[in-house]
């Protein structure tokens, strides 16, 4: 029997404290579906992001990750199910060297040796930092961009079949957002992306679900709804750049 890769079936969460942050959500994400996740600051994309490999639990509802229900029972599979690339990447190295730290999760899965090299290096590779140049170095003393690769390649050193990102290309600059928009392009894997970077999710996904208040407002085409600014205002976003700005391509620009 075919499985969806993420299944979220009535999912509402609520903090200690009180505060409801996710009301009611259903989502059902395909193998190799890439989708954005969008929505102002509190609109809830990192505590749903936190329920896909069990960092929260359900309290309401249920999601399903694979075959698997997330629960306690399962959490060892979810985990290598689900690669979750969380928003600050201090909060994910915590190791003393690179190499180290990018081993971290494929050692817990058992892997040694050369497969354990290869799985390194491959990923170091996958996210442009040399291993002869980073390997040795230690993440504290690195620059945001370069903590938040190391982040990726840590996560995709084990191999996942889902790769949750949480405001990827924040912190990165130009070049760099531009080297993951190809990395996550080219990337055969089930990708659900939450960012304020509207054109990262033009570029990227042709499907993009909105949140406000801890609700889906929108699930659907990601051109549709960015080419709508009264939808994006309503909900405390902005249009994209390459919507805002008519003539940024020169291309377009009319001739006088
Ligand atoms: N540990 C917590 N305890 C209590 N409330 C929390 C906690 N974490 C988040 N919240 C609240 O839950 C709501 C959703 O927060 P969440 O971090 O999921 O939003 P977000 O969409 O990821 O925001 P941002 O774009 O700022 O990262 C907000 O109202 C937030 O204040």
């Amino acid at each position: 029997m075919h499985h969806n890769p993420i299944l979220i079936e009535n999912l509402s969460y609520t903090y200690p404290d009180g505060t409801q942050a996710l009301k009611n959500i259903n989502l059902s994400i395909q193998a190799n579906e890439r989708v954005a996740l969008i929505g102002a600051n509190g609109s809830g994309k990192s505590t749903l992001q936190l329920h896909l490999n069990g960092i929260l639990l359900p309290q309401q509802g249920g999601v399903k990750i694979g075959r698997w229900q997330v629960n306690a029972e399962n959490l060892t599979k979810i985990r290598n199910f689900v690669g979750l690339v969380f928003q600050n990447p201090d909060d994910q190295l915590f190791m003393t060297t690179v190499w180290e730290d990018v081993a971290f999760g494929p050692k817990n899965q058992g892997v040694r040796g050369t497969q354990l090299r290869s799985r390194v290096r491959e990923a170091m590779a996958a996210v442009d930092l040399d291993i002869n140049d980073y390997g040795h170095k230690n993440p504290d003393n690195l620059s945001g961009g370069e903590k938040k690769r190391v982040a990726i390649a840590g996560v995709l050193a084990m191999q996942p079949q889902v790769l949750v990102l949480d405001e990827p290309s924040a912190q990165l600059d130009p070049r760099s957002r531009r080297h993951l928009i190809n990395l996550l392009q080219n990337l055969s894997l089930t990708q659900l992306i939450a960012t304020h970077d509207l054109d990262l999710a033009l570029e990227l996904c042709d499907r993009t679900v909105v949140l406000s208040q801890g609700r889906v407002v929108y699930d659907g085409s990601t051109e549709r709804v960015m080419s709508n600014p009264d939808f994006l205002g309503q909900h405390s976003l902005e249009s994209p750049l390459s919507y805002s700005r008519p003539y940024c391509n020169l291309a377009d620009a009319p001739t006088v």
